[in-house]
């Protein structure tokens, strides 16, 4: 075969390896090769086709965004400007490449030594989102999708705090563009939830709020934190920008997230410098971010400099090494929770991910285990983003076709830290260790749980100095805590004089901390944090928690009569009532504070919220009916008084009209709160 020949016969193969691994990457969300691996093959491609343009296909990788068209239920939209993707630079190198590739073009269009100042910005690691407001009103939001049609999701973007529902002071046309993302602390609380649930867990943020921002039921969306930084500006009228910058800044100035870390470079050696910066404090954000997006600032060059393929040719994404690697899985492990479920983890040949040597990875649960089909001896890709607890994301790929593999790990017959004999309650998602009251293990996790934020919040005492405690037997109930000095304390390992009297400062201070939050603290099966407010707000004193029947407690919001009777049931307990009168000899708050709800014009009345209300945010109408004595629930039903519908309220409205709930507006409601 002729030279040629070859090579078209290479780019057909690489076009259909590329689709096939788009298609698992934004479709099903389940890759089989890290991304450096699938840029390799792309960039070999792009090889082929640049050596050679008679190669190019109009359905090639290259040429395509996303590499797919839409495929769910929600509506389809037309981008009024395409929504591109970005060529990658993997090195200096390629960065300087690049800038060399944009001198010659423009020097093609005439222009000799163009000034360049770049626009540096994090590379948010979500999903790309266009938000077109008509007069200063969010019309409509959508996905990328393939890049010239995405998807409507609206519903769900307006559930989103951080994208204005309004504009003030608004050109009559304005497209938005920016990433909507998912923290890494409430990814890793979304998933640490699915896992007690026995749902199935993301695999990365990216695919969480991918995930979130593609239902149809904007409450799903509602429930689960999402927020979004603004990155540029598309289709306008009545408003243009000589520079990028110059929009980002009046973004920022109408209200819309930008991140404070952009910033405008002159040179190229300035870009690669402020690159490698961030490569190097990646982990310490919030949010994953796997690169630099480098961006010409003035707008006449971008214009001239246009689009190539599937990339403008002004911007560029600096990528990050990648932060998944294969290592081997030598043993799972089972620690013992709260109460007593046994959560596997990984014990992993070290290696270094994102510069960090990963040993232990977090498994979840058993069906989690199975779903994966990891055995031991396994090679497995692991996953480490930021801060977040590293996790294993699946055997390496051909790893399921060999036959020598060991059996599916099993939970362990007897619980690894008191060698009580285990138990797997019918239905239940964990295998457990029956022994609450014995086991140093739970014991562990629930003084842990105890002192943490959110909690009883004492500062100053982490994980390892609660095993300290414990384990040198100064404490042995959590209770004890408020016993101690500041000279015992100083005796242990890991304090001195300043820290161990900091530490009696903090325990004395929790002391301050709400009912509600105490509740929580005390680490009840089914007492969340809400639902430790819940009871709070409804009994207001222990003593009547103390005295209620599984009844009266199932009339608390958000509690059904499963979780009554198992709140019941431990409160019923000796020992649970001797840590409580414990505690509360010590001076720790088991009562409520403030006026009872019922003192305020809305008392009694239960209100759901919809839609965006021109001027009061969710919270800032909340707080107000909680503050006159109302509540607020996140579904209607017949116990509903009213329904407080702002723009684009969605199905909530049509079930108030349908139940015959009252449905009031912004004005309505402010009337009902009678100037509160
Ligand atoms: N592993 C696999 O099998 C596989 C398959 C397909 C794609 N991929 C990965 O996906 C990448 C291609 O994905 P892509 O087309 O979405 O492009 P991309 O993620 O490389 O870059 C474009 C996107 O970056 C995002 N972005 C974040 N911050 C931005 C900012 N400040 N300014 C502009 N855009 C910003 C936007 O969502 C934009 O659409 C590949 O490089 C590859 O790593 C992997
Ligand atoms: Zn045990």
């Amino acid at each position: 075969m002729s030279r040629r020949g070859d090579r078209a016969a290479r780019a057909a193969e690489l076009r259909a390896e590329l689709q096939d691994h788009a298609e698992r990457y934004y479709v099903h969300d389940d890759p089989v090769i890290g991304d450096d691996e699938y840029d390799a093959l792309y960039g070999e491609l792009k090889a082929l086709e640049e050596a050679d343009p008679s190669l190019v296909t109009a359905d090639s990788p290259t040429q395509r965004v996303g590499g797919l068209a839409p495929v769910s239920r929600l509506e389809k939209v037309t981008h009024a400007q395409p929504m591109l993707s970005l060529a990658n630079a993997r090195s200096e190198e390629e960065l300087r490449d690049w800038v060399q590739r944009m001198r010659n073009h423009l020097a093609r269009e005439g222009i000799e030594d163009p000034v360049f100042r770049f626009v540096c910005e994090p590379k948010i690691d979500g999903l790309a989102i266009s938000l077109l407001y008509r007069d200063g009103g969010l019309e409509r939001g959508a996905t990328r999708g393939d890049g010239t049609v995405g998807e409507d999701v609206t519903h769900n973007l307006r559930t989103i705090a951080a994208i204005p529902a309004r504009l003030e002071d608004a050109p009559p046309l304005l497209e938005v563009r920016g990433e909507v993302y998912m923290a890494l602390t409430d990814f890793q609380a979304l998933n640490e939830r699915r896992a007690e649930a026995g749902e199935s867990t993301f695999m990365n943020p990216r695919n969480a709020a991918a995930g979130t921002i593609r239902q149809l039921d904007p409450n799903l969306a509602a429930q689960r934190p999402l927020s979004m930084w603004a990155y540029g500006v598309g289709v306008t009228e009545g408003v243009s920008f000589a520079r990028h910058s110059d929009a980002l800044a009046w973004l920022r100035e109408r209200g819309f997230p930008v991140n404070e870390d952009i910033v405008v470079r002159d040179g190229e050696d300035e870009v690669v410098a402020q690159c490698l910066g961030w490569q190097e404090r990646r982990g310490s954000l919030d949010f994953e971010i796997d690169g630099v997006v480098v961006k010409v600032d003035d707008a006449e060059l971008q214009r001239r400099l246009g689009v190539v393929g599937r990339d403008p040719r002004w911007a560029i994404a600096w990528k990050f090494p990648p932060t998944t690697k294969v290592t081997r899985l030598l043993r799972v492990d089972w620690n013992v929770g709260k109460f007593g479920d046994l959560h596997p983890f990984a014990v992993l040949e070290p290696v270094p991910v994102g510069g960090v040597t990963v040993k232990l990875a977090t498994l979840h649960n058993e069906e989690d285990l199975a779903r994966k089909d990891l055995r031991v001896g396994d090679e497995v890709i692991v996953l480490r983003a930021g801060d977040v607890i590293p996790q294993v994301v699946s055997p390496a790929p051909h790893v399921a076709e060999r036959t020598d593999r060991g059996p599916l790990p099993r939970p362990p017959e007897r619980c690894p830290d008191c060698g009580t004999r285990t138990v797997k309650p019918e239905g239940a998602v964990f295998t457990k260790c029956p022994n609450r009251k014995g086991c140093p293990g739970q014991q562990w996790q629930l003084t842990k749980h105890f002192v943490s934020r959110g909690a009883m919040d004492v500062e100053g005492l982490g994980e390892l100095q609660v095993q300290r405690l414990l384990d040198a037997g100064v404490i042995s109930s959590v209770a004890d805590l408020y016993d101690l000095t500041a000279e015992r304390i100083a005796q242990l390992e890991g304090y001195g004089e300043v820290s161990a009297r900091n530490l009696v400062a903090a325990i004395e201070r929790s002391k301050e901390v709400p009912f509600g939050r105490v509740l929580f603290a005390l680490g009840l099966e089914e007492v969340g944090f809400v639902t430790g407010r819940n009871l709070a707000q409804r009994f207001r004193s222990i003593d009547a928690l103390l005295e209620a029947t599984p009844d009266q407690i199932a009339q608390t919001p958000g509690i059904g009569e499963k979780m009554a009777a198992t709140i019941y049931e431990q409160l019923q307990d000796d020992d649970m009532r001797a840590l409580i009168a414990a505690l509360r000899a010590r001076g720790v708050r088991f009562e409520e504070e403030g006026p009872p709800p019922g003192d305020g014009p809305l008392s009694g009345r239960t209100f759901v919220l919809t839609g965006t209300l021109p001027e009061l945010t969710r919270e800032e109408a909340t707080a107000r009916i909680v503050a006159a004595g109302g509540r607020v629930t996140s579904s209607v039903s017949k116990k509903t008084d009213y329904v407080v519908a702002g723009d684009s309220p969605g199905s909530k409205l049509a079930k108030a009209e349908r139940l015959g709930v009252d449905v009031v507006d912004e004005n309505g409601l402010l009337a009902l709160l009678g100037g509160v």
